[in-house]
Order: C-alpha cells, then structure tokens, then sequence
C-alpha cells in the first residue's frame, strides 16, 4: 500500500498504468494469417482469438502452453436472507470435491490439459450480509484484490477465472443493479435453482442493499466492497494483474463477469484483454455482456460457475493458437491462390 493514499486509490493507480495491446504483434499475425492454406477469412472468430492472443502475449506467435483455470471461493453473509438453494457449507464441501477431483471442472481441465488452481478467501468469515451492513471493509477488500494478484504467481499464458461461493449469484445481481440501474428482479436469476419464494427473497435482498448503501453507489469500487464477496474482489485483482503480466483472460459467467463488470465502470478499457468464455442461462448475463461489448465464444445453456464455462473455451483459443502458428502458408504447401 503506498503510503501516499488510501487503498482504493492505489488501485486506480494500478488501473490507469496498464499497457495497451501490442498492436505490431496482432499486425504479424495478421500478416500471416493471410498466407495460411485456407481462404480468407474462413476461419472466421477463430482469426480473431489469435490476434486477441497476440495483441495481449505481446508476441507475433502466440502461444498457449501453460493455461490455467483459477478458481476463487468466498462466502457471503447474504445467504441469511434465504437466496440460495444449497446451504452455505457446500462451498467448503465443493472446495473438497475439487481437491478430490470429483467436479466438472476437473474433468474439462482434463479433457483439455488446463492446469488447475483454488483459492479458498476465508470461507469461515463469510462476508457482511450486504442488506444490513457493508460486505467488506476498504482494507479487506483491497487485501483481497491484492490476493487475487499474487493468485498468478506461478506463470500462465491464458487464464480461465471462475468461482465458487453459495450466495454468490445474489451479490452479483446486486453489483448489476447498483452499476447499471433497473429493477432488481431483472438481474436476479435462479441461481443453484431457487423456487419463487426464493427468487423473491432474492429480489428483496437485492432491493434492501440497494437502499441500504443507495448514496455510496456511484463509485464502482464501492460497489465492490459493499455489495460484492471476497472472490469478486479476488477476481478482479488477478483481471488487473494479468494484463500487467500480458496474460489474456477468459471470463465465465454471471458472477466472474461481476468483477468485469466493476473494472468496466471504472475505465471501459480495462478489460481489453478479457472474452467472454460462454454465455451464462443465469439471470441478465446476454443483457450484461452487450453492456461490456464482449461476444461470448460459447451458448451451453450452462449455469455452473467453478469457471467451467471459461476452461470449455480454453480449448478453442486453444485451438486458434496452434491452428495459426501450424498451419502451413500457401507457398510451403504448394496449394495455388486465388486467382
Ligand atoms: O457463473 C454462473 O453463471 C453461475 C450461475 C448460477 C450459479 N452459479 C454457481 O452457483 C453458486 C451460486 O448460486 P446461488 O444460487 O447460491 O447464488 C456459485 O457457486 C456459482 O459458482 C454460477
Ligand atoms: C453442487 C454445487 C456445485 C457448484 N459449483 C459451482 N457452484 C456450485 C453450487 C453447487 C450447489
């Protein structure tokens, strides 16, 4: 923290040193990618994900050898309101399966040779139950930003962020509500599968911590700490970290999207270096990425979390990297060009 101002402001400072996207290496691939033995074009988005890849690797080759899915875990005080389907020891319960390997997550890691990382945020101190007081205090929420930042220590060339946290779904309808207005049964969704009694108790959560911190809501960051949980804040931190580190970032869905969503309201350009892994059946998810204006890769009809929609298109960027850095030109392969 430096010692110059308060914490929310040395995330901004971070924000605002971020580098923009290496323009030279997605000309290079550009470049290249028109001599490839296919017609132009004809690979259409998949052309797109190897410039994206370039533009934030900061390389003419792209490259993903080392990907990794990191899956955050918090707990949320809000579960009290009766807004989940499952009791709040499942996300411990599902932290275990993971260890154990027994999720989907681990099988589409697997499948497609992702590695695979946890980050359990306290989950024995849930956070504030955002209808009567803030989820998190400004120290703890940059303490858990700062977290999520050092998640990537390892190294990685794509990262996949996902989540676990029961409750989570409620808090993220909240942070959609408060950055973008309307009524809060537009951005509640079922969640883990809540009856209608459960959706409307969700839907007056939303509206109580909406009116409970109405006058604090006008600076995404606030939002943060005040509607969100401790891997929203995580996830934002690893997001803002990884394009310091020029790593691209897959995003999943409603809730990973949330902390997106934050750094969007700060700078729109924050998230340059992020797509959107699938497009979540959860609530408003299509209505918050044509907000974003982020195209998701995949439409599973799929409402997991755990970053499941994220690592399943893991395979296709994947895929467009070594298609790209593969392929053989039209000279090496002695196929004729259009005429
Ligand atoms: O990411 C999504 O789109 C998504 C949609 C619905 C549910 N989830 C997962 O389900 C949990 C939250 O649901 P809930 O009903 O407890 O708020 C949490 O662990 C999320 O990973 C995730
Ligand atoms: C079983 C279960 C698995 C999950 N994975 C992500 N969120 C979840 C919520 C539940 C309830």
């Amino acid at each position: 923290m430096a010692a110059s101002g308060l914490p929310f402001d040395d995330i901004r400072e971070l924000i605002a040193a971020m580098p923009g996207p290496d323009m030279e290496a997605a000309n290079a691939v550009r470049a290249r990618d028109a001599n490839l033995t296919k017609p132009a074009g004809s690979l259409g988005r998949m052309e797109e994900i190897a410039e994206w890849l370039a533009a934030w690797q900061g390389k003419g080759k792209p490259a993903v050898d080392r990907p990794l899915v990191c899956v955050f875990a918090g707990n949320h005080g809000v579960v009290a309101q009766g807004v989940s389907a499952y009791p709040q020891a499942v996300t411990r319960q599902m932290l275990e399966n993971f260890a154990a390997g027994g999720a989907a997550i681990n099988q589409i890691c697997a499948a497609y040779d992702l590695g695979f990382k946890v980050f359990d945020l306290a989950l024995d101190l849930p956070t504030g139950d955002f209808t009567q007081t803030d989820a998190l205090d400004e120290r703890a929420c940059v303490a858990t930003m700062a977290f999520g930042m050092e998640a990537l220590v390892g190294g990685t060339d794509l990262l996949c962020l996902g989540e676990m946290g029961i409750g989570n779904t409620t808090s993220a309808a909240a942070i959609y509500a408060a950055l973008y207005g309307g009524d809060a049964a537009h951005w509640c969704g079922r969640g883990t599968g809540v009856d209608d009694e459960g959706l409307k108790r969700k839907v007056a959560a939303v509206e109580a911590g909406l009116a409970l911190h109405r006058a604090h809501l006008k600076d995404p960051l606030e939002v943060l700490r005040r509607l969100g949980g401790r891997e929203v804040a995580a996830i934002c931190g690893a997001i803002i970290a990884a394009r310091s580190q020029r790593i691209p970032v897959i995003l999943d869905g409603y809730v990973v999207t949330a902390a997106a969503a934050i750094l969007h309201a700060i700078e729109p350009s924050t998230i340059d270096h992020c797509i959107a892994g699938h497009l979540s059946s959860e609530g408003a998810h299509a209505d918050v990425l044509a907000r974003l204006g982020k195209v998701p890769l995949l439409a599973l009809d799929m409402r997991l979390g755990e970053g499941s929609g994220a690592a399943l298109a893991a395979g296709l960027v994947k895929a467009a990297a070594a298609v790209h850095s593969g392929m053989a030109t039209f000279e090496q392969a002695q196929v004729a060009r259009k005429d």
